[in-house]
This record gives structure tokens, C-alpha cells and sequence, in this order.
């Protein structure tokens, strides 16, 4: 940083005048922020009395009358209006304490930008200041600082000064950029400043992507980069597909273009209307703090398991992504491997899905399978009863409305049986068991029903009536609930029967070793992921979709995890959602992309799709070797910052791959770098370098079940290090035999370009041949 400062020192008084001047405006801006703060907090502790007050005399201002029938009608209003003027001093509190946070934010660092635009036909050029928030000044007229989400704010990422225009909601402005100046402002002080050319401060960037790594991703907005910027500020696209290198800025775009939506649509679009689908829920804390420091909410977020385990969780023990990749690493000698590696494939294909619609379609007419009701143990209702209603239905009403009619018509019949269920024995015994509680609502409703009631009735006989009708009525609750829920259809005899026919469907080769397979795991009650979707995918299709019409946009980050099927299952569970999908061809590291297409390949209507080439993460050295590993690896363009070499060692053994690799973090460590990660090929590896390194470092090791971290050494599987990044990284062995099969190149790729400023590599025998030369 020191640099810049001695820069702009060093030239002479112009520039001199030109520094002292905006220190005075810094200084300026920070007095009506101390003017702004004061006058807010003395407005809130007036609002905040007022909601105390309100709270403490909600009931006085309330008039309860509930003798006649138009006087319960005033009265609920009556409650309803104080609760709106509640509700609305609450809103008002909670909109002042935003801002007063934000005026905190701004008073350190107010602005990190300036750009001097004269607009065509205007006399002169205006001069605009950026920052995280806008500003105005103390009469609310002039805006000190503008938003860096404004549209006039464009201007300072896509232009360097000369002619440029940007869009309004009212057109196209025109003009001439003649100054784009960036500042480095820290606790109020002007620290740096300098005039910038095409790309937004190279210098600064440098500084930024030379710090070290963070446990929490940061925020971008003074450094966003142009073709950055263009996925940030996309408006248009329904499927905005960004396909972009590793360390290219994918998630820091995806996060800003989150904050920069609910600035642009902020009347209509709120934070728990975006939701973010990531890897793992590590990354999900990894940028949680990027919207908070923007001054927005975070989004939803979710990982795609926690959705498979919301719907599945309690019918089976489902197997996460996770244990998947560490069977596909690790089980090749396991009888069954290739059968499941091709069951892994064809289950994430589209091809599936079309197997599957098939089968919805020979379920029209045939073979749906039912569950028999039970009531207290005695069959009500046999599942051959159910089927003979709902093939009894027109068969041109689709599965799910004719499981509708089904389902009413059961609950008819069943309203009638629970009639004829109250003069049982076990109806009067139970009622001698009742506790006092049961027996004053009994009363409560013998009460009722004599007020209302012109007949009379011997007491007692009401009171056993009313009583049996309660008793009856508790019992049957929760069938009713499960029969209003198609609980009657036996989803996992429907789904396991796929597997069992054999005629009219085009089936793969090898199918019937994963029937046995698959039908296996279905009968101990386990899912694998694999099934997890397609299983779902058929039960919407059957029993309804269950579409979520709250999210309306949907960020789905690591885009290349997912399969085709996954994609299309997503589309349906989000009809109306615009889609950001980022991700990274050369990190796809499932077993299902095998030869497959990735979802980043589609090409829907209304897609549009970035290329990012640009690598921001690793030093120059770092990507011209990860580079290297992949094929295309050639157009990846490093961001021009200078490091080490990666390093790499043959080691004989174990030991002393021990040895080299504390050796080695020793180094790390004494030249500053705060993260450094040990990163293994699996779970498995990462445990056994665990139980060995810790006896003589301070190491922590990372599982599935991680969801932060801390700074220090750590260790991992590669494939939970995605999307993070350390100061260091040490493959942990990189050797031929660890690395050799086709498969693995990428899970190796993704290890590597982890690294933000050293590689070591340590490999015990010949090193693997993805590495170069
Ligand atoms: N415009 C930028 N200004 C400053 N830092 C940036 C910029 N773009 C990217 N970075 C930094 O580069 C690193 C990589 O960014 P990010 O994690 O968003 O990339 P990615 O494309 O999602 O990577 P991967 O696919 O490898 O997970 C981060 O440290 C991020 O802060």
C-alpha cells in the first residue's frame, strides 16, 4: 500500500493539491456522517420509545367486545389496526438501525471510487464518488456518494476515460469519462490514490489478491473486473450460465450480483426470495459474510443433500454425495465396483428420466402400487380396495388429480366408518381413561352444544356422545392427515418395481446388475445418491410437484456437480425462477460426469452464457502450472502476480513423506502464511495423514460435517475444498498410483488451484502423469 501513497507524494504539487483536497473531502464526508448518525439515533430512540410504549399499552387502546356479533367484528378490527401501527413502528426501527450500521460502514471507509463524467449536452463534468451505500448530503439533494449498484456506477467497470455510456431505466446516457480515480480509505484516513487506466487499479488488485487467504470470503466491490461486472449487472437472461476458470471469481460475482438484484429490484425482490444451492455446507458459512458486509441479507442457502434429506430423510437412510465420491475413489477392488460406476452414470442421465416418464406412463394404466389402511391394527381400507378406485377413475385425468379424487373418496368412506366406529367397546373403555383435561373439553362442548340446541337432551347422553365422537375423532386424525397426504401409495414398492420390469423399456447394458444392486439397497431401507433424485423426480410425478413459488432466483454455484437429471428435477421444483448457474467444466469431479454433458453445456431458451478466462486466485507460476494439468488448460490467463514455482518432491516412503511435509508447513509458516492446507485425495488418506502429522503439529482435520474453519493448518479431502482457497496448499501425494486413472485428473486439478500463493507437491514413488513435464 505504502507504494501508492509514495506515488502520489512523489509528484510533484499538482498532485499534492489534488491529495489534499479529497483528505478534505474525506474529512467533509465524515462530518455528515457524524450529523446523519446523530440525527438517526435521536429519531430512533423517539421510535423506539414509541414501540416500547405501544407494546406496554397494546391492550388500552383496544376496545374487547365480544357480546354481539358486529361487536366481535369491531373488536378484531380494533386489534387488527393496533397491530398494523405496531408492526409498522417496528418496521421503521428496524429500517433506521440498517441505516445506522450503514452510516458505520461508511464512516470508516466511504467511498472506494471516483469517476469525472460529463455527460453529452450537460456543461460540465460531474464528479461521482462510489462506495458500498449512497449518501446524500445534509439537505438530501445532492448524493455525496452513489451506491456502487447504481446505474450511473457501471460507468467505473466497464470504462477506462474516454467516451461511455450507461444504461437507465429511461434509456442510454452518453458521454465522456475524463478522470476514474481509485482510493484506498481505511478508519476514516485517505491511505492511497491513484488515477486508473483500463482494468480497474491493477495495483490495487495486486494488493488485494497478495494478502492472505481469509476463513470468510470477502466482498469485491472495489476491484470487480469488467467481464465481472457483466454478470453482475445481467438483467435479462432467464439461465445466465457462467463457465469460469478456477479462481476466476465465480462465487465473488455470483454474491455481488445476489446484493446487486436486491438493490436494482429492491421493491420487489427480497432476500429470502434468492436462494444459493452450494457444495457444501463449509462453503455455505465460507460466504456468509459477503452480503452482511454489503449491507444486504444473505440469501437462502442451501446444499442440494439438505433438500434430498428434507423429503427423504425420514423414510431412508440416504447416502450423501460425499460417502458416493469416496466409494468411487476407494472401492475399486470391491466386487460390484463397475456396476455401480455405471449404475452412478446412468442414473444421473436424461436418458433415465425418459426411462422414467416411460414408466409414469405404463403407471397410468397399470401397476401402481398401494398400501393397506389400518385402523388400530384392523385393515379399513386393503390396498386392493384403493387400486380398484383409482383405475376405476378416467384415465385421461393425469396420476396426480386421479390420487386426488382417490384420496377424497377414501376420506368420504372413511368419515363413514369413523361414524359407526363410536359405539364400540373400546370407544367406552377408553373414555374411562380420560385425564381431567379431555373431560373439561367435554364439558366445555356438552355446554355449547346445549346453548345452541332447542331439543333437549338427557345430559349424560350427550356427554358419552360428544365423548365418543372425540375419542373416535383423535384416532382417526392422523390417517386422515396421511391419506390427505397419498400416504396410501406404497412409493417404495413403486419405485423399487422399476427395477424389476423387464418388458417395454429400453434398458442399458448391465441393467440387471444394478437392479439387484439397487433393489438391494432399497430393501435395507438405504438410498444411494444416486437414486436420491430419480426417486423424487417419480414421486412428483405421481403424487404432484411440489414447485417452490417463494424463490425467484436461484443461484446454483459448482453448477458442474450436477447432473442433467438433477437440473431438470431443479427447473421443476423452481418453475418460475431465473437461474445463475456458475461453475467450472475442469473441476467436475463426480463420477456421473464421466463422458457425460455438464449442466453448464445447456442451452435453453432464454440462456445466456460468460466465459471466464482469468484467473484471480493464484500467482502466475501457480496457474501456468494447474494449467498444464487439464486439457484447454491453455486459454486459462493468470493475473499477473509473481510467486514461487510449485514445488515438487519424490519421497521413498511414508516416513519420510512425514517428515518432508512438517518440514515443509515449518517453512510455510515462518514466511507468514496464515492457511495452509494438507490436502489429501480422500477421506480416508486424510485420516490416516491426521493420526500421523498431529503427534507433531497442531492440525486440524476437516470432514463432511465441517462447517467452518479456522486459520492455522488443516486437513482435507480434495473435494470439500471446493471453492475455498488457502495461502498454501501441500498435496499430500501426488503420486502416479494415487492420481493415475483418467477420472481422477480433475479431483487432482481442483486440489492444486486451491493454492493462493505456494504449492507443494510431495509424492511418494513416481509422481502422477497429469503433471507436465
Ligand atoms: N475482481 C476481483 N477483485 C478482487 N479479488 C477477486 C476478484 N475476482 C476474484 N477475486 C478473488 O479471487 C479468488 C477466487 O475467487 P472465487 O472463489 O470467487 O473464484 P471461483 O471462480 O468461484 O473459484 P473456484 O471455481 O476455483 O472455486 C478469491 O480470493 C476472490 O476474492
Amino acid at each position: 500500500m505504502s507504494n501508492i501513497i509514495f506515488f502520489y507524494k512523489e509528484c510533484g504539487r499538482r498532485v499534492n493539491k489534488e491529495w489534499q483536497e479529497e483528505q478534505a473531502r474525506v474529512k467533509d464526508i465524515q462530518t455528515v456522517i457524524d450529523q446523519k448518525f446523530i440525527q438517526l439515533q435521536e429519531n430512533m430512540g423517539g421510535v423506539k420509545e414509541g414501540v416500547i410504549e405501544l407494546r406496554k399499552t397494546f391492550w388500552e387502546d383496544v376496545t374487547v367486545n365480544l357480546d354481539e356479533p358486529d361487536d366481535v367484528i369491531e373488536t378484531f378490527t380494533s386489534i387488527k389496526q393496533q397491530a398494523e401501527l405496531l408492526a409498522e413502528r417496528e418496521r421503521t426501527h428496524g429500517q433506521s438501525y440498517k441505516q445506522l450500521r450503514q452510516l458505520d460502514r461508511l464512516k470508516n471507509s466511504p467511498y472506494f471510487g471516483r469517476i469525472d463524467f460529463h455527460e453529452d449536452g450537460e456543461k460540465a463534468a460531474d464528479q461521482i464518488y462510489i462506495g458500498i451505500a449512497s449518501l446524500m448530503d445534509e439537505d438530501d439533494e445532492q448524493f455525496l456518494i452513489y451506491d456502487w449498484r447504481a446505474p450511473i456506477s457501471s460507468l467505473y467497470y466497464d470504462y477506462s476515460p474516454g467516451r461511455a455510456s450507461y444504461q437507465t431505466p429511461s434509456g442510454m446516457i452518453e458521454g465522456k469519462m475524463e478522470l476514474k480515480r481509485q482510493f484506498i480509505i481505511k478508519n476514516g484516513q485517505l491511505k492511497g490514490m491513484f488515477d486508473t487506466g483500463v482494468t480497474i487499479g491493477d495495483s490495487l488488485l495486486q494488493e488485494v489478491l497478495g494478502g492472505n487467504a481469509s476463513t470468510q470470503m470477502k466482498s469485491i466491490v472495489a476491484t470487480i473486473q469488467r467481464e465481472q461486472n457483466q454478470i453482475i449487472r445481467n438483467d435479462r437472461s432467464k439461465y445466465l450460465i457462467v463457465q469460469g476458470v478456477a479462481g476466476s471469481g465465480k462465487t465473488s460475482a455470483a454474491l455481488q450480483r445476489v446484493a446487486y438484484l436486491l438493490y436494482r429490484y429492491r421493491n420487489t425482490l427480497s432476500s429470502n426470495n434468492i436462494m444459493l444451492f452450494s457444495p457444501n455446507p463449509l462453503f455455505n458459512s465460507y460466504v456468509a459474510t459477503v452480503l452482511p458486509e454489503l449491507g444486504e441479507d444473505n440469501m437462502e442457502q442451501t446444499t442440494y443433500q439438505q433438500y434430498l434429506i428434507t423429503r427423504l430423510g425420514k423414510e431412508f437412510n440416504v447416502e450423501d454425495p460425499f460417502s458416493q465420491m469416496e466409494y468411487t475413489l476407494t472401492a475399486m477392488d470391491e466386487q460390484g465396483y463397475e456396476t455401480r460406476m455405471m449404475a452412478i452414470r446412468y442414473k444421473a442421465s436424461l436418458e433415465f428420466k425418459e426411462q422414467i416418464d416411460q414408466y409414469v406412463t405404463y403407471l397410468s394404466e397399470q401397476g401402481l402400487i398401494f398400501k393397506n389402511i389400518l385402523f388400530r391394527g384392523r385393515k379399513i381400507f386393503s390396498a386392493e380396495d384403493i387400486a380398484k378406485i383409482f383405475y376405476s377413475l378416467d384415465r385421461s385425468i393425469s396420476i396426480p388429480n386421479r390420487m386426488k379424487i382417490t384420496s377424497e373418496q377414501l376420506l368420504k368412506m372413511m368419515a363413514k366408518q369413523e361414524r359407526q366406529e363410536r359405539t364400540k367397546d373400546w370407544v367406552l373403555e377408553e373414555a374411562e381413561l380420560l385425564d381431567k383435561d379431555d373431560y373439561l373439553e367435554v364439558y366445555r362442548r356438552v355446554q355449547k352444544e346445549q346453548e345452541q340446541s332447542e331439543e333437549t337432551f338427557d345430559d349424560a347422553e350427550r356427554e358419552q356422545r360428544i365423548l365418543a365422537k372425540m375419542i373416535v375423532n383423535k384416532h382417526f386424525k392422523p390417517i386422515r392427515q396421511a391419506v390427505k397426504r397419498f400416504k396410501f401409495l406404497n412409493m417404495k414398492a413403486v419405485y423399487r418395481q422399476l427395477f424389476q420390469l423387464k418388458e417395454s423399456f429400453l434398458w442399458p447394458e448391465g441393467w440387471g446388475e444394478i437392479c439387484t444392486a439397487t433393489i438391494g439397497q432399497l430393501q435395507a431401507n438405504a438410498l444411494f445418491y444416486e437414486d436420491a433424485t430419480p426417486y423424487l423426480y417419480l414421486q412428483d410425478q405421481l403424487e404432484g410437484r411440489k414447485s417452490n413459488t417463494l424463490i425467484r432466483h436461484l443461484f446454483i454455484d459448482e453448477a458442474q456437480d450436477y447432473s442433467p437429471f438433477q437440473f431438470e428435477f431443479l427447473k421443476q421444483l423452481f418453475p418460475h425462477c431465473k437461474m445463475t448457474i456458475l461453475g467450472d467444466v475442469n473441476q467436475a469431479i463426480y463420477a456421473h460426469t464421466i463422458n457425460a454433458p455438464t449442466i453448464l453445456g445447456t442451452d435453453l431458451e432464454g440462456t445466456e452464457k460468460i466465459v471466464l478466462t482469468r484467473s484471480y486466485r493464484s500467482t502466475k507460476q501457480i496457474v501456468d502450472f494447474t494449467k498444464g494439468i487439464i486439457s484447454g488448460g491453455e486459454m486459462i490467463e493468470p493475473f499477473n502476480r509473481e510467486g514461487e514455482k510449485p514445488v515438487l518432491k519424490e519421497v521413498a516412503d511414508i516416513h519420510s513423506l512425514h517428515a518432508n511435509i512438517e518440514a515443509c508447513i515449518g517453512r510455510m509458516k515462518a514466511k507468514g502464511h496464515e492457511t495452509i492446507a494438507v490436502i489429501c485425495k480422500t477421506m480416508a488418506e486424510s485420516q490416516e495423514a491426521y493420526d500421523s502429522l498431529n503427534k507433531k503439529l497442531n492440525i486440524r482435520l476437516m470432514d463432511k460435517n465441517t462447517n467452518s474453519y479456522e486459520k492455522g493448518i488443516v486437513i482435507l479431502p480434495a473435494y470439500l475444498a471446493k471453492g475455498i482457497e488457502f495461502d498454501a496448499v501441500i498435496i499430500y501425494n501426488a503420486s502416479k498410483q494415487q492420481y493415475g486413472r483418467e477420472y481422477e485428473r480433475k479431483l487432482f486439478y481442483t486440489a492444486c488451484t486451491r493454492a493462493m500463493h505456494e504449492l507443494h507437491l510431495f509424492s511418494i514413488g513416481e509422481k502422477t502423469t497429469f503433471i507436465e513435464e
